[in-house]
């Protein structure tokens, strides 16, 4: 497998009333065709920014991407995003949504009646060709959200960016789910940068997990190989101990390397003893919460 993905050394400053804010710096991670990789890191730590920089929706103000040996400077089919809010027009019935991106990259290589073949087997992949007639309001989230994969896998895109593509969905839909995306992983062999805030999900999918610091001027602390057999069973994995023994690396370095002090915002008004206590007891919960996870 050779380098596919590359991210060299990349900075981004934004812009505030403050003067220039730098949420990443010089982070550079090589990625392999095929390869299923996890970013993972506590909130406002610069996952987004990475991949909206990887989609070329933002640019990097210093270092760069390239994709198969060319450079990443704008959007293009050969990225395709799925976001936690299944973006689908709500007019348009699931087939139609799927047909809108089909549309789009193979106008001029497919009949019709080899878009709708195409447009079917992809929804059927993700197990909704039964509702593909539907509009997004008659749909399930989890249902949505398996629109939304297909039609980005129906793009045939090079790489497949996730951004806590199951975030909104409950833990039964939120397995089934991972487990469609393992078994079309396996099918496809795609390659896949997924942002989680699940850790059970980080290990349970992926091939490497990208642990990164909190920002500002946030980079890549750790990176951790998965090398767990595939097929994976969320059941069966649960009582194997290198399972165990990766879920235990991540957890520590979220929650002891980076630890991450919540500030309670400053009532000016209230008087500074009154507010001690409500400070001290949600440090406290969100230190429980985070030793608990
Ligand atoms: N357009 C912008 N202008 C100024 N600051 C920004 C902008 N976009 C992001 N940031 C800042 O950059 C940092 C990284 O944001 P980003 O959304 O990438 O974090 P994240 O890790 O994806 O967070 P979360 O897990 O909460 O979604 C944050 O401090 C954020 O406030």
């Amino acid at each position: 497998m050779s380098n596919y993905l590359d991210i060299s050394k990349i900075s981004i400053d934004f812009p505030t009333p403050e003067g220039p804010f730098r949420a990443l710096d010089e982070l550079s991670l090589r990625i392999k065709k095929g390869e299923f990789v996890s970013l993972i890191g506590h909130s406002g730590c610069g996952k987004s920014t990475v991949l909206n920089i990887l989609a070329g929706l933002l640019q990097a103000t210093e270092g760069g991407v390239a994709l198969d040996g060319k450079e990443v400077n704008e959007p293009g089919p050969d990225r395709a995003v799925v976001f936690q809010n299944h973006s689908l027009l709500p007019w348009l019935t699931a087939f139609e949504n799927v047909q809108l991106a089909v549309r789009q990259v193979f106008r001029d290589s497919m009949s019709k009646a080899e878009m709708r073949d195409w447009i079917q087997q992809n929804l059927k992949l993700v197990h909704m060709e039964h509702a593909m007639h539907k509009r997004p309001d008659e749909l399930s989230g989890g249902m949505k959200q398996r629109v939304g994969i297909a039609r980005a896998l129906a793009m045939r895109p090079k790489v497949l960016l996730m951004d806590e593509p199951f975030g909104a969905l409950d833990a039964l839909t939120r397995a089934h789910m991972q487990d469609s995306l393992m078994e079309i992983q396996r099918d496809l062999n795609n390659t896949v940068v997924m942002i989680t805030h699940d850790v059970d999900e980080a290990v349970l999918l992926s091939d490497r997990i990208v642990m990164m610091t909190n920002g500002p001027a946030a980079t890549i602390g750790e990176v951790l190989n998965i090398d767990l057999p595939r097929p994976r069973n969320r059941v069966t994995l649960a009582e194997n101990s290198d399972y165990n023994h990766f879920r235990q690396q991540v957890l520590s370095f979220l929650y002891e390397k980076q630890r991450k002090v919540v500030e309670i915002p400053r009532e000016p008004a209230v008087d500074e003893d009154e507010a001690a206590p409500a400070r001290g007891k949600v440090a406290g919960l969100v230190d429980r919460l985070g030793r608990r996870a």
